[in-house]
């Protein structure tokens, strides 16, 4: 159904489904109207057997109002929000062929047929860009995600994102979770390291980031390695980032804090330098960025996840503080000298988000810098970091560690509080007495007559003097839900300024100073040595409250059936069977002796329930596809390809990497597969069963378009009737087709699978010209037919890019409502 010519009363039935409406009067275009109604009322007049969320819970507000999280005078207008309903957002994915052209349907379409007039003569916005994302990339409706599934009259609309969703060609992601990456500043080459990355959809941005101005076939230098502990997410996350056919990425699953980093000197021992190391350009994993958005409690999210109001509690934040530090710490060891990372959690809780920065900072001395980032973005409304807060434990309220009972001291570290002090770190603070006080009261301020003394929630602050941090911890971002009707988030960005410190026992912060380009620097700590990333201290482990965090950004939630996921039945063990002729070696160059060796280092490497990796170097089938296709000298071809079954004799799929990732894995073997690698590669041939063809590996449609400019056999021009009827009908037989010339020419390419490419111009073509307005489908040349080899959701695409390019005869073009069938 069309947005176009709808009547007046269908209108108006939109425009009263509304909340969170943006109004923009004739006379102030920029006024924006947050929508912080309460929307319970409407959708239980829509349904009346809904049941609501309570959007309540006490110890949560007596614990932020405690923290001063925002001012007084806003404390209702920050709740009222919270209990609203969450717009959706989505961004475009700017490295998609067609993303100016979504873009335009969004801008000349979609705004337009979706925008109404208000009662007062003003105009109602129903879809806008987010002001503050580049190149207006990123956008949001005024509806919430279950708004839109439910109005009848936004259905059009909500087709096309779940299609462009599907294809990748746009992600849904809540909009402040689209901040962290845009503080990384990603360039092009840049090898970035995700650490907690499931379901992925910043795994993703970071990808488009990567890709964006790569020219149809050619891939960026950079890569992404995103990790997950989590089996199953990982599964999510894989299946997500297979919407994005990328070859330059790598999905690892491993605990973030223990992340592996392929340090070849230590693998090889000392004093001889083995002979692969020299062949490679990187000896040990470091990143240029590192993006560390933890596990956390999650209560930024609220507004789309109400049932967190009824499981919030203190102890959420606390029993993560000592994950997140170290999961942060692990990412700033594996981060190169020079290198930015970002710290991030959907979380407003101080304990997750300032003491953990200010625990960065302690433990890295002078070696990091919190970078103040206010004038990037600056259309993107956030408040500085605090300075003070304060520990809730068991319902008490603690303002220094000295305060903390001996029973609760493996619960709550110094690293909590904001001067980070320890027990015996500030006896001039002459908190000695405070502290015999307290033990004389009793366990945990409780006085013997059981009436609370210093941590009574009431009087909390009046006794004790609050501690106040000195790092600069307003460089922080903190971003509020009634500032831009958004979800909360928390966002810190870091610069590596050199190797971090050995791990000291005590962490103690040394004052500091401000470096020449304005920013905080830690002093250093006295005893700085160059260490790799797997000397780095490993430092308490907290988290055991994990069951109860939540993993934040479930934008996409459905699980993908592929042959690279993991195996989550811990019983099966899978034997790694190398064959003999597996080499690792850049362009299969490796003698002997390598082979052996690296065959030894590959078989420590046995991860449960993980598929083996392999550089794919038989000669006699890498030169049958070279042939085939015609693949130009100039693509680099030859040991970039990976299969993943130990059968070479069978293999299924063959895998594309970028150079990138190709030296990622050959790190790794070097190390001894020190990395349990979930997924990894662009599914570029699939073994086509039962059929007589020169090659039986066909062009996937992931492949297509990578390998499409560097073909030149098996590639044909259709006119625009014959694509369609090829889209319309899958296979048609040679007689059919009406263009005679295209007829020829497809009868003369060779059995097996090939491309076929839409004339769009109609012009005579004698050398194929590819880029990225290329609407083209890989095809099966048979006996006396060519047959379409793509699955219905992307013959759905090309049809609407075709219509797109074609407008003008799209009369001639239109598809004769006949179902399109799955292949
Ligand atoms: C906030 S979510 C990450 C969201 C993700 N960055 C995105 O944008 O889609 C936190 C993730 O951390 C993962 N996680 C929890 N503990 C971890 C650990 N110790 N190491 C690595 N990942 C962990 C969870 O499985 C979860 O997927």
């Amino acid at each position: 159904m069309g947005g176009r010519g709808r009547s007046r009363t269908q209108r108006k039935h939109f425009a009263q489904s509304r909340e969170n409406n943006w109004k923009y009067t004739k006379n102030d275009p920029e006024q924006q109207q947050n929508g912080t109604a309460d929307n319970n009322n409407n959708r239980e007049n829509s349904n009346p057997s809904w049941k609501p969320f309570v959007t309540q819970n006490i110890a949560f507000e007596e614990y932020y109002k405690e923290q001063g999280i925002v001012p007084p005078e806003e404390w209702n207008t920050f709740m009222d929000c919270l209990r609203s309903e969450l717009p959706a957002a989505f961004r475009i994915n700017s490295s998609s062929q067609c993303y100016l052209e979504i873009q335009a349907k969004l801008e000349n379409d979609f705004m337009k047929s979706l925008q109404e007039e208000g009662t007062d003569g003003s105009e109602v916005v129903a879809i806008r860009p987010l002001p503050w994302y580049p190149e207006n990339l990123a956008w949001q409706s005024t509806f919430s995600r279950k708004q839109l599934r439910k109005n009848k009259i936004l259905e059009r609309f909500h087709e096309f994102l779940k299609l462009q969703n599907e294809i990748g060609n746009i992600t849904r992601q809540e909009a402040v979770s689209m901040v962290p990456p845009l503080f990384l500043d990603v360039r092009p080459d840049d090898f970035i390291l995700d650490m907690c990355a499931a379901p992925g959809s910043k795994t993703f941005q970071l990808l488009e980031m990567i890709h964006h101005s790569a020219e149809l076939g050619s891939l960026p230098g950079g890569m992404v390695l995103a990790n997950d502990v989590d089996v199953q997410r990982c599964n999510l996350l894989i299946h997500q980032t297979k919407r994005m056919s990328t070859a330059n990425l790598i999905v690892t699953n491993h605990e973030a804090q223990h992340f592996p980093s392929c340090h070849l000197k230590r693998t090889c021992g000392e004093g001889s330098e083995p002979q692969e190391v020299k062949e490679l350009d990187i000896d040990q994993l470091l990143f240029d960025r590192v993006l560390c958005d933890v596990p956390c409690s999650g209560d930024g999210t609220l507004r789309k996840a109400p049932d967190i109001w009824r499981r919030w509690n203190a102890g959420m934040g606390n029993g993560l503080h000592g994950l997140q530090v170290q999961i942060a710490m692990r990412g700033m060891s594996l981060l190169k000298v020079g290198g930015r990372m970002v710290y991030s959690t959907c979380s407003m809780n101080p304990i997750e988000n300032e003491a953990v920065v200010a625990e960065i900072l302690r433990r890295c001395g002078g070696s990091v810098e919190l970078i103040d980032v206010s004038s990037e973005l600056p259309q993107l409304v956030r408040r500085p970091g605090l300075k003070k807060w304060k520990v809730q434990d068991k319902g008490m309220w603690l303002t220094s560690y000295n305060e903390v009972h001996d029973s609760r001291r493996a619960a709550v570290v110094p690293g909590m509080f904001p001067s980070g002090k320890g027990y015996m770190d500030a006896p001039e603070h002459g908190d000695d007495a405070r502290r015999s006080q307290l033990r004389d009261n009793g366990s945990n301020g409780h006085s013997q007559n059981g009436v609370g003394t210093v941590q009574d929630p009431a009087t909390p602050t009046t006794i004790l003097d609050e501690e106040a941090s000195t790092l600069p911890l307003e460089r922080c971002m903190r971003i509020v839900p009634h500032d831009q009707n958004s979800g909360a988030f928390f966002i810190a960005v870091f610069h590596k300024l050199s190797p971090l410190p050995v791990a000291q026992k005590k962490h103690c912060y040394q004052p500091g100073k401000t470096t020449s380009t304005g920013n905080f620097q830690a002093q250093s700590l006295p005893k700085v040595k160059d260490i790799n990333a797997d000397e780095v201290e490993q430092v308490d482990s907290v988290g055991n409250q994990l069951s109860e965090v939540t993993m934040g950004d479930a934008d996409i939630l459905e699980n993908g059936n592929d042959e690279a996921t993991l195996d989550t039945d811990p019983s099966k063990i899978v034997e790694v069977k190398r064959p003999e002729l597996i080499k690792l070696s850049s362009d299969g160059k490796a003698g002997p002796e390598l082979v052996t060796r690296s065959r030894k280092l590959q078989m420590r490497g046995r991860w449960r329930g993980i598929d083996p990796i392999l550089f794919y170097h038989e000669e006699a089938a890498v030169g049958q596809i070279k042939a085939f296709y015609g693949i130009k000298e100039s693509f680099p071809f030859k040991g970039h390809l990976i299969v993943r079954n130990t059968d070479i004799d069978h293999v299924k799929r063959v895998y594309y990497v970028s150079k990138s990732v190709k030296e990622v894995l050959e790190l790794n073997f070097l190390a001894g597969e020190q990395l349990k690698i979930a997924a990894v590669g662009l599914k570029m041939f699939e073994r086509q069963k039962d059929v007589s063809t020169e090659c039986v590996f066909r062009i996937t449609s992931e492949g297509m378009p990578l390998l499409l400019p560097h073909i030149t056999k098996q590639i044909v021009y259709a006119s625009p009737v014959d694509f369609k009827l090829l889209l319309q009908y899958k296979s048609i037989k040679f007689g059919d087709f009406v263009d005679a010339e295209f007829r020829e020419k497809a009868s003369k390419l060779q059995f097996g699978c090939c491309a076929v490419i839409l004339n769009k111009d109609k012009k005579t073509l004698s050398e194929p010209q590819v880029d990225a307005s290329t609407i083209a489908i890989g095809c099966w040349r048979g006996r006396n037919s060519i047959t379409v080899m793509v699955i219905a959701l992307d013959i759905q695409e090309l049809v609407e890019r075709m219509l797109t390019y074609l407008e003008e005869d799209s009369d001639s073009l239109l598809l004769e409502n006949k179902p399109l069938i799955a292949a």
